[in-house]
Protein backbone atom coordinates (compact mmCIF):
# COMPACT_ATOMS: atom_id res chain seq x y z
CA UNK A 1 0.00 0.00 0.00
CA UNK A 2 2.64 2.54 -1.06
CA UNK A 3 1.92 5.80 -1.57
CA UNK A 4 4.15 8.52 -3.42
CA UNK A 5 4.31 12.20 -3.14
CA UNK A 6 3.54 13.61 -6.72
CA UNK A 7 6.18 15.86 -6.93
CA UNK A 8 6.31 17.91 -3.31
CA UNK A 9 5.51 16.58 -0.15
CA UNK A 10 3.58 17.09 2.80
CA UNK A 11 1.91 20.28 3.94
CA UNK A 12 1.85 21.08 6.70
CA UNK A 13 2.35 24.77 8.19
CA UNK A 14 6.18 25.97 8.73
CA UNK A 15 5.82 28.48 11.54
CA UNK A 16 8.42 30.50 13.77
CA UNK A 17 11.96 29.05 14.40
CA UNK A 18 13.56 27.17 17.11
CA UNK A 19 16.26 28.45 19.30
CA UNK A 20 18.75 25.80 18.34
CA UNK A 21 18.19 23.61 15.02
CA UNK A 22 19.54 22.25 12.36
CA UNK A 23 17.13 24.66 9.65
CA UNK A 24 13.70 25.52 10.23
CA UNK A 25 10.88 24.93 12.88
CA UNK A 26 8.33 22.03 12.11
CA UNK A 27 5.11 23.40 11.01
CA UNK A 28 2.53 21.28 13.13
CA UNK A 29 -0.21 19.40 11.65
CA UNK A 30 -3.30 18.15 12.80
CA UNK A 31 -4.20 15.20 14.57
CA UNK A 32 -7.26 15.16 16.34
CA UNK A 33 -10.28 16.69 14.27
CA UNK A 34 -12.25 19.67 15.41
CA UNK A 35 -15.54 17.40 15.79
CA UNK A 36 -18.88 17.69 17.80
CA UNK A 37 -19.96 14.05 18.26
CA UNK A 38 -23.31 13.35 19.09
CA UNK A 39 -25.36 9.36 19.59
CA UNK A 40 -24.24 6.45 17.78
CA UNK A 41 -21.67 8.74 15.50
CA UNK A 42 -20.24 9.78 18.46
CA UNK A 43 -18.66 6.66 19.48
CA UNK A 44 -17.97 5.99 15.90
CA UNK A 45 -16.15 9.67 15.88
CA UNK A 46 -12.86 8.98 15.28
CA UNK A 47 -9.74 10.96 14.50
CA UNK A 48 -7.56 9.77 11.73
CA UNK A 49 -4.30 9.28 10.26
CA UNK A 50 -0.90 9.48 9.01
CA UNK A 51 0.54 10.54 5.90
CA UNK A 52 3.36 9.71 3.62
CA UNK A 53 5.86 9.64 0.75
CA UNK A 54 8.73 8.39 -0.75
CA UNK A 55 11.82 10.07 0.37
CA UNK A 56 15.56 9.03 -0.51
CA UNK A 57 17.78 7.55 2.16
CA UNK A 58 20.39 9.41 3.79
CA UNK A 59 21.25 7.39 7.17
CA UNK A 60 24.16 4.58 7.48
CA UNK A 61 23.24 2.36 10.71
CA UNK A 62 27.27 2.47 11.71
CA UNK A 63 27.63 5.97 12.00
CA UNK A 64 27.32 7.68 15.25
CA UNK A 65 23.75 8.48 16.30
CA UNK A 66 22.64 12.26 16.80
CA UNK A 67 22.15 13.27 20.52
CA UNK A 68 18.52 14.50 21.76
CA UNK A 69 19.02 18.62 21.42
CA UNK A 70 16.34 20.00 24.19
CA UNK A 71 14.37 18.32 26.67
CA UNK A 72 11.12 17.08 26.40
CA UNK A 73 9.56 19.81 28.61
CA UNK A 74 11.37 22.59 26.14
CA UNK A 75 9.59 20.97 23.11
CA UNK A 76 6.51 20.87 24.19
CA UNK A 77 6.42 24.50 25.08
CA UNK A 78 7.41 25.41 22.06
CA UNK A 79 5.15 23.74 19.88
CA UNK A 80 2.09 25.28 21.68
CA UNK A 81 4.19 28.60 21.49
CA UNK A 82 4.14 27.58 17.80
CA UNK A 83 0.80 26.63 17.81
CA UNK A 84 -0.89 29.80 19.27
CA UNK A 85 1.29 31.69 16.96
CA UNK A 86 0.17 29.86 13.96
CA UNK A 87 -3.36 29.87 14.78
CA UNK A 88 -3.24 33.63 15.80
CA UNK A 89 -2.04 34.84 12.48
CA UNK A 90 -0.32 32.28 10.41
CA UNK A 91 -1.41 29.86 7.60
CA UNK A 92 -3.30 26.82 9.17
CA UNK A 93 -2.24 23.25 8.14
CA UNK A 94 -4.45 20.64 6.89
CA UNK A 95 -4.66 17.71 4.98
CA UNK A 96 -7.32 16.62 2.39
CA UNK A 97 -8.25 13.74 0.69
CA UNK A 98 -9.73 14.08 -2.89
CA UNK A 99 -12.63 11.46 -3.32
CA UNK A 100 -15.06 9.79 -5.95
CA UNK A 101 -15.92 7.50 -8.11
CA UNK A 102 -13.41 6.36 -11.22
CA UNK A 103 -13.05 9.01 -13.46
CA UNK A 104 -15.29 11.94 -11.72
CA UNK A 105 -12.10 13.84 -12.43
CA UNK A 106 -10.69 13.94 -9.36
CA UNK A 107 -6.82 13.60 -10.48
CA UNK A 108 -7.88 16.73 -13.17
CA UNK A 109 -9.15 18.88 -10.68
CA UNK A 110 -6.30 18.78 -8.81
CA UNK A 111 -3.75 19.51 -11.67
CA UNK A 112 -6.08 22.31 -12.76
CA UNK A 113 -5.87 23.72 -9.69
CA UNK A 114 -2.12 23.01 -9.13
CA UNK A 115 -1.72 25.14 -12.25
CA UNK A 116 -3.96 27.90 -11.21
CA UNK A 117 -2.08 28.64 -7.83
CA UNK A 118 1.24 28.40 -9.81
CA UNK A 119 2.04 25.08 -8.59
CA UNK A 120 2.09 23.47 -11.53
CA UNK A 121 4.62 25.39 -13.91
CA UNK A 122 3.83 25.95 -17.60
CA UNK A 123 6.34 24.10 -18.66
CA UNK A 124 5.52 20.76 -16.79
CA UNK A 125 1.87 21.71 -18.17
CA UNK A 126 3.21 21.50 -21.40
CA UNK A 127 5.10 18.58 -20.91
CA UNK A 128 2.26 16.83 -20.11
CA UNK A 129 -0.27 17.81 -22.25
CA UNK A 130 2.73 16.69 -25.47
CA UNK A 131 3.33 13.68 -23.57
CA UNK A 132 -0.64 12.38 -22.83
CA UNK A 133 -1.15 13.63 -26.73
CA UNK A 134 1.52 10.98 -28.06
CA UNK A 135 0.11 8.56 -26.56
CA UNK A 136 -3.64 8.92 -27.41
CA UNK A 137 -5.19 10.08 -23.59
CA UNK A 138 -4.71 14.16 -24.20
CA UNK A 139 -7.54 14.50 -22.00
CA UNK A 140 -5.91 13.10 -19.29
CA UNK A 141 -3.16 15.58 -19.18
CA UNK A 142 -3.96 17.59 -16.56
CA UNK A 143 -4.07 14.35 -14.43
CA UNK A 144 -0.81 14.22 -15.22
CA UNK A 145 0.04 16.90 -12.44
CA UNK A 146 -1.25 14.02 -10.13
CA UNK A 147 -0.79 10.74 -11.79
CA UNK A 148 2.91 9.98 -11.99
CA UNK A 149 3.43 6.50 -13.03
CA UNK A 150 3.82 5.07 -16.80
CA UNK A 151 1.18 2.46 -15.98
CA UNK A 152 -1.29 5.16 -14.21
CA UNK A 153 -0.55 7.82 -17.41
CA UNK A 154 -1.30 4.68 -19.74
CA UNK A 155 -4.42 3.24 -17.97
CA UNK A 156 -5.52 6.52 -17.33
CA UNK A 157 -6.48 5.76 -13.93
CA UNK A 158 -5.04 6.67 -10.64
CA UNK A 159 -3.73 3.70 -8.73
CA UNK A 160 -1.92 5.02 -5.57
CA UNK A 161 -2.62 7.93 -3.57
CA UNK A 162 -0.51 11.42 -5.17
CA UNK A 163 0.51 13.96 -2.42
CA UNK A 164 0.65 17.89 -3.72
CA UNK A 165 0.52 20.81 -0.97
CA UNK A 166 -0.97 23.75 -1.82
CA UNK A 167 -1.55 27.26 -0.63
CA UNK A 168 -4.74 29.33 -0.34
CA UNK A 169 -4.49 32.84 1.39
CA UNK A 170 -4.85 31.33 4.92
CA UNK A 171 -4.13 26.78 4.80
CA UNK A 172 -1.72 25.00 3.77
CA UNK A 173 -3.29 21.90 2.31
CA UNK A 174 -1.66 18.62 1.55
CA UNK A 175 -3.65 17.07 -0.85
CA UNK A 176 -3.97 13.30 -1.00
CA UNK A 177 -5.59 12.48 -4.38
CA UNK A 178 -7.16 9.36 -3.84
CA UNK A 179 -8.22 6.25 -6.55
CA UNK A 180 -11.49 6.22 -7.69
CA UNK A 181 -11.27 2.52 -8.82
CA UNK A 182 -12.80 -0.38 -6.25
CA UNK A 183 -9.43 -2.48 -6.74
CA UNK A 184 -7.53 0.33 -5.36
CA UNK A 185 -9.51 1.06 -1.78
CA UNK A 186 -7.17 -0.10 0.13
CA UNK A 187 -4.71 2.47 -0.85
CA UNK A 188 -7.60 4.85 -0.81
CA UNK A 189 -8.42 4.01 3.14
CA UNK A 190 -4.80 3.84 3.48
CA UNK A 191 -5.07 7.87 2.27
CA UNK A 192 -8.70 8.68 3.98
CA UNK A 193 -6.77 7.63 7.37
CA UNK A 194 -4.46 10.60 7.13
CA UNK A 195 -6.66 13.25 5.93
CA UNK A 196 -8.68 15.77 8.24
CA UNK A 197 -11.18 16.45 5.33
CA UNK A 198 -12.69 15.06 2.05
CA UNK A 199 -13.04 16.57 -1.29
CA UNK A 200 -15.57 14.73 -2.92
CA UNK A 201 -15.98 15.41 -6.69
CA UNK A 202 -18.76 13.59 -8.75
CA UNK A 203 -19.65 14.05 -12.45
CA UNK A 204 -22.53 15.77 -13.56
CA UNK A 205 -22.79 13.91 -16.90
CA UNK A 206 -26.13 12.44 -17.38
CA UNK A 207 -26.20 9.08 -16.31
CA UNK A 208 -22.33 9.53 -14.47
CA UNK A 209 -23.32 10.97 -11.42
CA UNK A 210 -25.84 8.04 -11.02
CA UNK A 211 -23.87 5.17 -11.77
CA UNK A 212 -21.47 6.26 -9.15
CA UNK A 213 -24.39 6.99 -6.73
CA UNK A 214 -25.91 3.67 -6.90
CA UNK A 215 -25.23 1.10 -4.55
CA UNK A 216 -21.62 -0.45 -5.33
CA UNK A 217 -20.73 2.68 -6.77
CA UNK A 218 -17.02 4.57 -4.94
CA UNK A 219 -19.55 7.59 -4.21
CA UNK A 220 -21.23 6.53 -1.49
CA UNK A 221 -18.70 3.54 -0.31
CA UNK A 222 -15.71 6.42 0.29
CA UNK A 223 -18.04 8.83 2.27
CA UNK A 224 -18.73 5.97 4.27
CA UNK A 225 -14.80 5.19 4.51
CA UNK A 226 -13.78 8.69 5.28
CA UNK A 227 -16.31 9.33 7.46
CA UNK A 228 -15.45 6.42 9.37
CA UNK A 229 -11.86 7.40 9.94
CA UNK A 230 -13.01 10.62 11.65
CA UNK A 231 -13.26 13.02 8.85
CA UNK A 232 -15.91 15.15 9.33
CA UNK A 233 -15.75 17.90 6.67
CA UNK A 234 -16.32 17.73 3.17
CA UNK A 235 -16.76 19.71 0.27
CA UNK A 236 -18.50 18.67 -2.64
CA UNK A 237 -17.56 19.73 -6.08
CA UNK A 238 -19.68 18.96 -9.31
CA UNK A 239 -17.87 18.49 -11.92
CA UNK A 240 -18.36 18.57 -15.58
CA UNK A 241 -21.02 20.82 -16.06
CA UNK A 242 -19.91 21.61 -18.91
CA UNK A 243 -21.29 18.36 -19.91
CA UNK A 244 -24.74 19.57 -18.89
CA UNK A 245 -24.46 23.25 -20.34
CA UNK A 246 -23.56 24.29 -17.14
CA UNK A 247 -27.40 23.32 -15.93
CA UNK A 248 -28.74 24.80 -12.53
CA UNK A 249 -31.17 22.05 -12.37
CA UNK A 250 -29.16 19.23 -12.75
CA UNK A 251 -26.23 21.00 -10.37
CA UNK A 252 -29.40 21.31 -7.62
CA UNK A 253 -31.03 18.05 -8.53
CA UNK A 254 -27.28 16.51 -7.52
CA UNK A 255 -27.13 18.16 -4.50
CA UNK A 256 -30.49 17.12 -3.65
CA UNK A 257 -29.77 13.93 -4.15
CA UNK A 258 -26.39 13.57 -1.93
CA UNK A 259 -27.28 15.54 1.04
CA UNK A 260 -29.86 12.72 2.64
CA UNK A 261 -27.12 10.59 2.22
CA UNK A 262 -24.26 13.14 3.62
CA UNK A 263 -26.41 13.32 6.81
CA UNK A 264 -27.17 9.83 6.93
CA UNK A 265 -23.24 9.15 6.80
CA UNK A 266 -23.04 10.98 10.03
CA UNK A 267 -21.48 14.59 8.10
CA UNK A 268 -23.34 17.54 9.57
CA UNK A 269 -25.25 19.71 7.26
CA UNK A 270 -23.06 22.53 8.56
CA UNK A 271 -19.79 20.97 7.51
CA UNK A 272 -20.56 19.55 4.10
CA UNK A 273 -20.56 22.46 1.36
CA UNK A 274 -21.43 22.06 -2.13
CA UNK A 275 -19.79 23.53 -5.39
CA UNK A 276 -20.27 23.67 -9.18
CA UNK A 277 -17.09 23.09 -10.99
CA UNK A 278 -15.60 22.77 -14.91
CA UNK A 279 -11.97 20.87 -13.54
CA UNK A 280 -10.85 20.80 -18.09
CA UNK A 281 -11.34 24.65 -17.82
CA UNK A 282 -10.46 25.75 -14.50
CA UNK A 283 -14.09 27.22 -13.74
CA UNK A 284 -15.00 27.88 -10.08
CA UNK A 285 -11.71 26.51 -8.64
CA UNK A 286 -10.13 29.73 -7.87
CA UNK A 287 -12.08 32.67 -10.08
CA UNK A 288 -15.00 32.60 -12.96
CA UNK A 289 -13.48 33.30 -16.18
CA UNK A 290 -15.74 36.20 -17.65
CA UNK A 291 -16.03 34.26 -21.08
CA UNK A 292 -15.88 30.39 -20.19
CA UNK A 293 -17.69 30.98 -16.99
CA UNK A 294 -20.23 33.14 -18.23
CA UNK A 295 -22.87 30.60 -18.29
CA UNK A 296 -21.94 29.12 -14.68
CA UNK A 297 -22.11 33.24 -13.68
CA UNK A 298 -25.83 33.41 -14.72
CA UNK A 299 -27.03 31.63 -11.52
CA UNK A 300 -24.12 31.09 -9.48
CA UNK A 301 -22.82 34.11 -7.42
CA UNK A 302 -21.46 31.55 -4.60
CA UNK A 303 -17.94 30.81 -3.35
CA UNK A 304 -14.93 29.35 -5.60
CA UNK A 305 -13.47 26.03 -4.83
CA UNK A 306 -10.64 27.59 -3.67
CA UNK A 307 -12.91 29.65 -1.27
CA UNK A 308 -14.50 26.82 0.28
CA UNK A 309 -10.34 25.00 1.27
CA UNK A 310 -9.72 28.17 2.60
CA UNK A 311 -12.16 27.92 5.52
CA UNK A 312 -11.78 24.48 5.90
CA UNK A 313 -11.36 24.48 9.95
CA UNK A 314 -8.10 22.45 11.25
CA UNK A 315 -8.37 20.06 14.00
CA UNK A 316 -7.12 20.17 17.56
CA UNK A 317 -3.60 18.77 17.92
CA UNK A 318 -3.21 16.41 20.74
CA UNK A 319 1.06 17.39 21.94
CA UNK A 320 0.67 16.33 25.61
CA UNK A 321 -0.14 12.34 24.74
CA UNK A 322 2.41 9.71 24.33
CA UNK A 323 4.00 9.96 20.67
CA UNK A 324 2.48 7.26 17.95
CA UNK A 325 3.61 7.22 14.29
CA UNK A 326 1.99 4.50 12.46
CA UNK A 327 4.55 4.07 9.24
CA UNK A 328 2.68 4.51 5.92
CA UNK A 329 5.86 4.22 3.71
CA UNK A 330 9.12 3.07 4.09
CA UNK A 331 12.28 3.74 1.78
CA UNK A 332 14.95 1.45 2.27
CA UNK A 333 18.54 1.39 0.84
CA UNK A 334 21.17 -1.41 1.36
CA UNK A 335 24.00 -1.16 3.88
CA UNK A 336 21.82 2.89 4.55
CA UNK A 337 19.45 3.31 7.35
CA UNK A 338 15.66 4.19 6.52
CA UNK A 339 13.22 6.79 5.94
CA UNK A 340 9.93 6.09 7.02
CA UNK A 341 6.51 8.65 7.03
CA UNK A 342 3.39 8.41 8.47
CA UNK A 343 1.22 11.12 10.52
CA UNK A 344 2.26 11.61 14.13
CA UNK A 345 -0.71 10.29 16.29
CA UNK A 346 -0.34 11.94 19.13
CA UNK A 347 3.04 14.01 21.49
CA UNK A 348 6.07 15.01 19.65
CA UNK A 349 9.21 13.47 18.23
CA UNK A 350 12.57 15.09 18.53
CA UNK A 351 16.13 14.33 16.37
CA UNK A 352 18.55 12.51 18.60
CA UNK A 353 15.13 10.22 20.30
CA UNK A 354 15.13 6.67 20.72
CA UNK A 355 11.93 5.02 19.34
CA UNK A 356 10.48 1.42 19.49
CA UNK A 357 8.87 -0.21 16.25
CA UNK A 358 6.19 -2.19 17.33
CA UNK A 359 5.30 -5.18 16.75
CA UNK A 360 8.90 -6.47 17.23
CA UNK A 361 11.80 -5.82 20.12
CA UNK A 362 13.81 -3.41 17.66
CA UNK A 363 14.46 0.29 18.49
CA UNK A 364 15.61 3.12 16.19
CA UNK A 365 17.26 6.51 16.92
CA UNK A 366 15.66 9.60 14.91
CA UNK A 367 18.61 10.98 12.45
CA UNK A 368 16.76 13.36 10.90
CA UNK A 369 13.02 14.57 10.57
CA UNK A 370 11.67 16.33 7.64
CA UNK A 371 8.17 18.08 6.65
CA UNK A 372 7.62 18.87 3.46
CA UNK A 373 11.36 18.15 2.16
CA UNK A 374 12.59 20.88 4.85
CA UNK A 375 14.79 19.49 7.54
CA UNK A 376 13.22 20.16 11.37
CA UNK A 377 14.68 19.75 14.74
CA UNK A 378 11.26 17.99 16.27
CA UNK A 379 7.46 17.67 15.09
CA UNK A 380 4.45 17.61 17.05
CA UNK A 381 1.31 15.56 16.90
CA UNK A 382 -0.53 15.97 13.29
CA UNK A 383 1.91 16.96 11.32
CA UNK A 384 2.83 14.43 8.41
CA UNK A 385 6.63 13.48 8.15
CA UNK A 386 9.48 11.79 7.07
CA UNK A 387 11.58 9.99 9.74
CA UNK A 388 15.08 9.40 8.68
CA UNK A 389 16.07 6.44 11.07
CA UNK A 390 19.65 5.27 11.81
CA UNK A 391 20.87 2.47 14.60
CA UNK A 392 18.22 0.08 13.40
CA UNK A 393 18.35 -2.96 10.38
CA UNK A 394 15.85 -1.64 7.99
CA UNK A 395 14.84 -5.42 7.56
CA UNK A 396 12.58 -5.10 11.40
CA UNK A 397 10.89 -1.52 9.98
CA UNK A 398 7.01 -2.21 8.21
CA UNK A 399 4.16 -0.95 6.40
CA UNK A 400 1.94 -0.32 9.29
CA UNK A 401 4.40 -0.77 12.30
CA UNK A 402 3.90 1.54 15.14
CA UNK A 403 6.76 4.16 16.32
CA UNK A 404 6.84 4.81 19.83
CA UNK A 405 8.81 5.98 23.26
CA UNK A 406 10.39 2.29 24.47
CA UNK A 407 8.65 4.08 27.86
CA UNK A 408 5.33 4.50 26.79
CA UNK A 409 4.35 1.35 24.25
CA UNK A 410 1.65 0.38 22.28
CA UNK A 411 -0.25 -2.36 23.49
CA UNK A 412 0.03 -5.45 21.07
CA UNK A 413 -3.96 -6.93 20.48
CA UNK A 414 -4.46 -10.22 19.22
CA UNK A 415 -8.55 -10.17 20.35
CA UNK A 416 -10.08 -6.99 21.26
CA UNK A 417 -13.46 -6.02 21.42
CA UNK A 418 -14.64 -2.69 19.22
CA UNK A 419 -17.76 -1.01 18.77
CA UNK A 420 -18.77 -1.62 15.07
CA UNK A 421 -21.31 0.36 12.48
CA UNK A 422 -22.27 -1.97 9.67
CA UNK A 423 -22.67 -1.15 6.42
CA UNK A 424 -25.27 -1.84 3.64
CA UNK A 425 -24.72 -5.44 3.33
CA UNK A 426 -26.26 -8.53 2.23
CA UNK A 427 -24.66 -11.43 3.75
CA UNK A 428 -25.03 -10.94 7.35
CA UNK A 429 -22.17 -11.25 9.58
CA UNK A 430 -22.06 -14.12 12.17
CA UNK A 431 -19.72 -15.12 15.01
CA UNK A 432 -16.44 -16.76 13.11
CA UNK A 433 -17.36 -14.62 9.95
CA UNK A 434 -13.43 -14.56 8.53
CA UNK A 435 -13.08 -10.47 7.60
CA UNK A 436 -10.27 -7.87 6.65
CA UNK A 437 -9.22 -5.81 9.03
CA UNK A 438 -8.06 -2.15 8.21
CA UNK A 439 -5.91 -0.23 10.70
CA UNK A 440 -4.01 3.02 9.21
CA UNK A 441 -2.21 1.03 6.35
CA UNK A 442 -2.09 -2.83 7.99
CA UNK A 443 -4.31 -5.11 7.05
CA UNK A 444 -4.41 -8.29 8.76
CA UNK A 445 -7.14 -11.44 8.12
CA UNK A 446 -9.44 -11.42 11.14
CA UNK A 447 -12.31 -13.28 12.71
CA UNK A 448 -15.24 -11.70 14.27
CA UNK A 449 -15.14 -13.95 17.14
CA UNK A 450 -18.38 -12.88 18.89
CA UNK A 451 -20.98 -11.20 18.63
CA UNK A 452 -21.36 -9.47 22.12
CA UNK A 453 -24.59 -7.49 21.80
CA UNK A 454 -26.58 -4.56 19.31
CA UNK A 455 -27.11 -1.63 20.57
CA UNK A 456 -29.63 1.06 19.92
CA UNK A 457 -28.07 4.08 17.31
CA UNK A 458 -29.81 6.74 18.98
CA UNK A 459 -29.08 6.28 22.30
CA UNK A 460 -25.97 3.77 22.86
CA UNK A 461 -27.94 1.26 24.72
CA UNK A 462 -27.45 -2.21 24.36
CA UNK A 463 -30.40 -4.43 23.28
CA UNK A 464 -30.19 -7.32 22.52
CA UNK A 465 -26.80 -9.91 24.03
CA UNK A 466 -25.48 -12.56 21.93
CA UNK A 467 -27.24 -11.83 18.72
CA UNK A 468 -26.84 -14.30 16.29
CA UNK A 469 -26.40 -12.04 13.30
CA UNK A 470 -25.80 -8.39 12.26
CA UNK A 471 -27.53 -7.09 9.32
CA UNK A 472 -27.01 -3.96 7.86
CA UNK A 473 -26.87 -0.91 9.37
CA UNK A 474 -26.96 -2.36 12.93
CA UNK A 475 -25.03 -0.88 15.55
CA UNK A 476 -23.03 -3.74 17.88
CA UNK A 477 -20.20 -4.54 20.16
CA UNK A 478 -18.10 -7.39 19.20
CA UNK A 479 -14.85 -8.83 19.84
CA UNK A 480 -12.37 -9.44 17.12
CA UNK A 481 -9.74 -12.22 16.31
CA UNK A 482 -6.52 -11.73 14.65
CA UNK A 483 -5.96 -14.55 12.36
CA UNK A 484 -3.29 -17.14 12.42
CA UNK A 485 -0.73 -14.96 9.61
CA UNK A 486 2.57 -16.87 9.73
CA UNK A 487 3.69 -20.13 9.38
CA UNK A 488 6.77 -21.36 11.89
CA UNK A 489 7.26 -25.01 11.41
CA UNK A 490 4.06 -26.82 11.14
CA UNK A 491 2.38 -23.57 13.82
CA UNK A 492 0.30 -20.54 12.77
CA UNK A 493 1.32 -18.04 14.77
CA UNK A 494 -0.22 -14.84 15.30
CA UNK A 495 1.67 -11.28 15.75
CA UNK A 496 -0.37 -8.48 17.30
CA UNK A 497 -1.14 -5.40 15.81
CA UNK A 498 -0.12 -1.85 17.82
CA UNK A 499 -3.60 -0.68 18.01
CA UNK A 500 -5.12 1.19 21.21
CA UNK A 501 -8.65 1.97 22.71
CA UNK A 502 -9.97 4.46 21.11
CA UNK A 503 -10.86 6.51 24.20
CA UNK A 504 -7.43 6.25 24.53
CA UNK A 505 -5.76 7.97 21.61
CA UNK A 506 -8.49 8.22 18.72
CA UNK A 507 -6.20 8.13 15.75
CA UNK A 508 -5.26 4.83 17.25
CA UNK A 509 -8.67 3.31 17.61
CA UNK A 510 -10.24 3.59 14.41
CA UNK A 511 -10.73 0.05 12.56
CA UNK A 512 -12.54 -0.82 9.52
CA UNK A 513 -13.54 -4.15 8.14
CA UNK A 514 -13.57 -5.79 4.85
CA UNK A 515 -15.51 -8.65 3.04
CA UNK A 516 -14.19 -10.45 0.12
CA UNK A 517 -13.37 -6.71 -1.49
CA UNK A 518 -16.20 -4.80 0.13
CA UNK A 519 -16.21 -3.21 3.36
CA UNK A 520 -18.45 -4.56 5.57
CA UNK A 521 -18.37 -2.37 8.72
CA UNK A 522 -16.02 0.19 10.55
CA UNK A 523 -15.87 0.90 14.14
CA UNK A 524 -13.82 1.57 17.16
CA UNK A 525 -11.53 -0.53 19.85
CA UNK A 526 -13.12 -0.62 22.88
CA UNK A 527 -10.52 -2.89 25.23
CA UNK A 528 -7.61 -5.05 24.13
CA UNK A 529 -8.14 -8.29 25.64
CA UNK A 530 -4.91 -9.77 24.81
N1 LIG B 1 -15.78 17.49 -20.06
C1 LIG B 1 -15.06 17.41 -18.95
N2 LIG B 1 -14.27 16.34 -18.73
C2 LIG B 1 -13.57 16.28 -17.59
C3 LIG B 1 -13.65 17.29 -16.59
N3 LIG B 1 -12.85 16.92 -15.57
C4 LIG B 1 -12.30 15.75 -15.90
N4 LIG B 1 -12.71 15.35 -17.11
C5 LIG B 1 -12.31 14.14 -17.84
O1 LIG B 1 -12.67 12.99 -17.09
C6 LIG B 1 -11.73 11.94 -17.34
C7 LIG B 1 -11.27 11.33 -16.02
O2 LIG B 1 -10.50 12.31 -15.34
P1 LIG B 1 -9.52 11.94 -14.13
O3 LIG B 1 -9.06 13.21 -13.58
O4 LIG B 1 -8.50 10.94 -14.57
O5 LIG B 1 -10.55 11.22 -13.18
P2 LIG B 1 -10.23 10.60 -11.71
O6 LIG B 1 -11.45 10.79 -10.91
O7 LIG B 1 -8.98 11.17 -11.18
O8 LIG B 1 -10.02 9.09 -12.08
P3 LIG B 1 -9.48 7.91 -11.07
O9 LIG B 1 -8.49 8.54 -10.15
O10 LIG B 1 -8.87 6.90 -11.95
O11 LIG B 1 -10.68 7.45 -10.35
C8 LIG B 1 -10.60 12.55 -18.17
O12 LIG B 1 -10.80 12.21 -19.52
C9 LIG B 1 -10.80 14.05 -17.99
O13 LIG B 1 -10.37 14.83 -19.09
C10 LIG B 1 -14.48 18.43 -16.87
O14 LIG B 1 -14.60 19.38 -16.11
N5 LIG B 1 -15.17 18.41 -18.05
Amino acid sequence: MAQRSATSSRASTPVGSPAKGPKKAPSVGTSTPLRKASNDQQNLDMAGLNLNENVDVSSTIAEEPPKMILARDKVLEEAKRLLDAESANGKKGISLVVIGHVDAGKSTLMGRLLYELGKLDEKTRRANERGSDKIGKSSFSWAWGLDGTVEERERGITMDVALQSLETPHRQITILDAPGHKDFIPNMISGASQADCALLVVDATTGEFESGFQKGGQTREHLLLVRSLGVAQVIVAVNKLDQVEWSRARYEEICEELRPFLIQSGFQPSKTKFVPVGAVQGINLVGRDKVLGAQLSEWYKGPTLVDLLDVLVPPARDIISPLRVPISNISKRQNLGASVSGRLCGGVVQVGEKLRVLPGDETAIVKGIDIEDQSVPWAASGSNVVLHLTAIDPVHLHTGSVLCPPTDLVPLAVVFTARIIVFDIQVPITAGTSVELYHHSRDVPATTSKLITTIDRATGKAIKSNPRVLTKNTSAEVEITLRGTKVSGSTMTTRGIAIEPFAVNKDMGRILIRRGGETIAAGVVLEIIG
